[in-house]
């Protein structure tokens, strides 16, 4: 699915209007109908008391106007504060016409503010994508009182006094709501971290927006859905063999952490690989050949920690990292690796931490390497982020001077490709943020880079997206809180068969 700018969202309404040969108020009509639809299907009218409807002078002022209309022909109770303005667009102004008398409307100003309880129902149509620059006077004062007053809020399009592709200074003031209800494709503010309390839940709702113009745009976001990776893995080859799916090797494990070469093994053995050899340090031989009989275990000379390299000619991918910890003798075996494979690389936790502090091993790195650093990690390897947005620029520009793809985890993990695209996962939940769930992630996409058939850009997608769905499928019998990484194990196998490709009749 693409992401668009507000720009383009505008770009995409016009197109629609033009396609159907209709009129902006149609398009606002539906917009509206969609969001009361929502709203209806969860709150009864004596559930959700008297309905203030907030109401901006541009269009979501005026999907807020239609929504007034619609609540009150279905027998909610509403209640309309309209926000003054020089000038009101259009829509605005035909729905306001268009609104029943006996609805009650009054001016806001500050000596004139609604009276909210943490139990009103608040919609927040004061602004939306036409918002250029943060909020001031009366609007600030209103979206002050309103956060203050903890009601229950539910944004149409966007939380007002939120940008929608940029930062703004930390302090404006911005709606938050509990619900955002937008249409049809996601934002970008909706994926960053630092926008979570704005937002609160986001849900997309169809508007029937012409797919032919949005197909034309041109983007480099994309939000990751079943349909962007639909025919991306095929069904296993019939005639295939354990040769056919790659010989993986992971380098992982040091004394105290061979649970993450463990689960980084497991993992991999859970998403489709021929073969796997698994580097260890002698302490951890026991351990692997009894947790995961189906690896092979080529034990490194040194008991604690990983000293050499062994020779890489038989594998088809190499991951390195979970539980490596960070000797000397282990920063050099990650540099021959780097100078000496052929083959694809997959390189997370320790691994990366050891590049940060030798920042002149970038240089080696083969091109189309994976990296799955959490944000500490990626700082660690670029330099401190101000906020969500230039964090995106540094990944941008790490990834087309590396050559590489960058897999950086969060709630919207955010693949980052060489030619400047970014990918945001949609799968996953709060309980993966626990320890071990990054080394099942190495698992997957060294066994997916061990994949011929599959592109760089492809195992990544795939692998991000299986380990999410993984997870969630795992926390349905766990719960979030119960969730552990082998648990994401368990489920990693009914993922992928979900995104495998079935043979048309
Ligand atoms: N996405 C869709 O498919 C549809 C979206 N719809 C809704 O339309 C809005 C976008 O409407 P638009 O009129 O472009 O923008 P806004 O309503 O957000 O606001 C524009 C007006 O607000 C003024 N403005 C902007 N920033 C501020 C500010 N900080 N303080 C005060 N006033 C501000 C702006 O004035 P300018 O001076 O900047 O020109 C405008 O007057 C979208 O979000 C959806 O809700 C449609 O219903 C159809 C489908
Ligand atoms: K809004």
């Amino acid at each position: 699915m693409k992401i668009l700018t507000a720009a383009q969202t505008k770009q995409v309404d016009q197109a629609t209007i033009q396609a159907e040969n209709s009129s902006s108020d149609v398009l606002m009509e539906r917009a509206a109908t969609a969001f009361t639809d929502w709203l209806t299907a969860r709150q009864s009218p004596a559930e959700a008391g008297e309905v203030l409807v907030l109401a901006g002078p541009g269009n979501n002022g005026g999907d807020g106007l239609v929504a007034a209309r619609l609540l009150h022909q279905r027998g909610y109770s509403v209640r309309v504060w309209v926000l003054p303005a020089e000038k009101y667009s259009a829509d605005f102004t035909v729905n306001r016409q268009r609104l029943p008398a006996v609805v009650p409307v009054a001016e806001l100003a500050s000596e004139q503010l609604p009276t909210l309880t943490t139990n009103t129902l608040v919609i927040d149509a004061l602004f939306g994508t036409g918002l250029s620059r943060p909020l001031e006077g009366i609007a600030a004062s209103v979206v002050q009182h309103l956060n203050a007053a903890h009601a229950r809020v539910v944004a149409i399009d966007m939380p007002s006094g939120l940008l929608t592709d940029a930062p703004q200074p930390k302090d404006s003031a911005v709606v938050h709501a509990r619900h955002t209800i937008s249409f049809e494709l996601p934002k970008l503010a909706f994926l960053l971290p630092q926008n979570a309390a704005f937002i609160g839940d986001w849900h997309l709702l169809p508007i029937g927006l012409n797919r032919e113009v949005i197909e034309q745009l041109e983007t480099p976001m994309y939000f990751v859905d079943v349909p962007t990776l639909a025919g991306k893995l095929p069904k296993r080859a019939k005639f295939g063999h354990k040769g056919t799916y790659g010989h993986a090797l992971l380098l992982a494990g040091s004394k105290g952490k061979i649970g993450a070469a463990v689960l980084a093994t497991k993992a991999c053995l859970h998403s489709g690989v021929g073969l796997l050899t698994l580097r260890t340090p002698a302490v951890g031989y026991d351990v692997v050949q009894t947790a995961v009989p189906e690896a092979m275990a080529l034990v490194d000379p040194h008991q604690d920690f990983l000293t050499e390299l062994p020779d890489l000619k038989s594998y088809s991918a190499v991951g390195m990292g979970p539980g490596i910890g960070q000797q000397t003798a282990t920063q050099e075996v990650l540099a021959q690796l780097l100078r000496e494979a052929k083959m694809p690389l997959v390189l997370d936790a320790d691994a990366l931490n050891l590049l940060g502090q030798q920042r002149e091993l970038l240089a080696l790195l083969p091109p189309d390497t994976i990296l799955t650093p959490h944000p500490k990690e990626f700082e660690r390897l670029t330099e401190p982020a101000r906020d969500d947005y230039h964090r995106l620029e540094l990944l941008r520009a790490f990834c087309q001077q590396h050559q590489c793809y960058v897999v950086l985890k969060g709630a919207y993990t955010c693949l980052g490709a060489p030619d400047g695209r970014f990918y945001f996962n949609s799968t996953g939940n709060p309980g993966m943020g626990t320890g071990g769930s990054g080394d099942v992630l190495t698992g997957v996409l060294t066994a997916l880079r061990g994949h011929s058939f599959l592109s760089a850009l492809d195992a990544a997608l795939l692998g991000v997206y299986a380990h999410g769905r993984a997870g969630d499928l795992a926390a349905q019998h766990t719960g979030e809180a119960g969730l552990s990484a082998s648990a994401i194990t368990r489920f990693l196998g009914p993922a992928f068969q979900e995104l495998t490709t079935t043979e048309p009749f």
